[in-house]
């Protein structure tokens, strides 16, 4: 079943539908039957990443949905992503190829490098000493090459980057060889990135737009903690449209010229994400919506901001 749903055109000649499914924070006892239902809904584009740690869940959905019929691999758009832990150059080789294994793929369609800052290589995700983050100093210049040689061996057709800032990116353009096609970064109107989506644009990269209802389940929120789909001036747009909140935020990033990947696994709502392609928000109220931005960053990455390569100490 397709829903009309737009492809962007990437700056490698290739393309890519602006809207998927996201899976952090899908346990994996839940995700398999999320993909499925995705598929079945319309979906052909899923955000995967190592750190989520239930590829492979992801992987038997979307195998179960070839299987069956309801698609064939060419249909779909895989995204995943090298993680900190494996930015050495020696190291992005093998954690692509255990991605891949993991979701039972031959080929990644795209493949972003999750963070531009490095944690120390070994066995954690989340290397700690008395109670620190463990860096690495592994310059994302280096690793960047050595995602290049991944396209050259045909381990994935795009590469890409993911909570990049201007400065990064222009430090990285300098001696790219391959564009990253897409900044992965979180976009919401608490947040709305203009300046950092303006200047992706000029340098032709997509925007990826991550946490779109403002990520309600991140595992950090506090009681109280101001939820974005709870907003009652979001709620007074979805009256107006006869839309749900969620419906207006999804709509309020592809209508940007936004790729957006909302995470579910509850059936009803990984069908009702998608149906956004049948309504228009007027310019004025696109307009009002970017007046909700008040810096609001759910997704900071706090115990990195030592780091060098921390992203987010400079405006955008
Ligand atoms: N590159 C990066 O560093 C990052 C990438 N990402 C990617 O972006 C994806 C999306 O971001 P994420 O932070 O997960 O948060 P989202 O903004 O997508 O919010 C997900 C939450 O919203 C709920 N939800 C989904 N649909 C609806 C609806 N229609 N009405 C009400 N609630 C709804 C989900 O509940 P339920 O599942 O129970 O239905 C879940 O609790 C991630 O899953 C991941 O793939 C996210 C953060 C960082
Ligand atoms: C959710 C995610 O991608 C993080 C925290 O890196």
């Amino acid at each position: 079943m397709s829903l009309n749903v737009p492809f962007v055109n990437l700056n490698n000649g290739q393309q890519f539908p602006i809207f998927g499914l996201g899976t952090w924070k899908s346990k994996p006892g839940e995700v398999t039957q999320a993909v499925k239902d995705a598929i079945d809904a319309g979906y052909r584009h899923i955000d995967c990443a190592h750190v989520y740690g239930n590829e492979a869940e992801v992987g038997a959905g979307i195998k179960a949905k070839i299987d069956e019929g309801v698609v064939k691999r060419e249909d779909l758009y895989i995204t995943s992503k090298l993680w900190n832990t494996y930015h050495r150059p020696d190291l992005v080789e093998p954690a692509i190829k255990t991605t891949l294994k993991n979701l039972g793929l031959e080929q990644l369609d795209l493949y972003l490098i999750h963070w531009p800052f490095a944690f120390k290589e070994g066995d954690s995700l989340f290397p700690e000493k008395d109670g620190k983050t463990e860096f690495s100093d592994v310059d994302y210049v280096d690793t960047w090459k050595a995602m290049e040689q991944l396209v050259k061996k045909g381990l994935t057709k795009s590469i890409g980057i993911s909570n990049f800032n201007h400065e990064q990116i222009n430090r990285l353009l300098e001696s790219a060889e391959i564009k990253p096609v897409t900044n992965q970064v979180e976009v919401q109107p608490y947040l709305n990135q203009q300046k950092l989506i303006d200047f992706c644009k000029s340098k032709d990269i997509t925007i990826t737009a991550y946490s779109p209802l403002g990520s309600p389940d991140r595992p950090w929120a506090k009681p109280g903690d101001p939820q974005l789909i709870d907003d009652p001036k979001l709620k007074e747009l979805a009256q107006k449209y006869k839309k749900t909140p969620a419906q207006i935020l999804l709509r309020y990033e592809v209508q940007r010229g936004l790729i957006t990947i909302p995470k579910s696994v509850t059936k009803s709502r990984i069908q009702q994400n998608i149906e956004i392609f049948d309504f228009e928000l007027s310019a004025d109220d696109v307009k009002y919506i970017d007046t909700f931005d008040c810096k609001g960053r759910v997704c900071a990455f706090n115990t990195a901001q030592e780091h060098k390569y921390y992203p987010f100490n400079i405006e955008y």
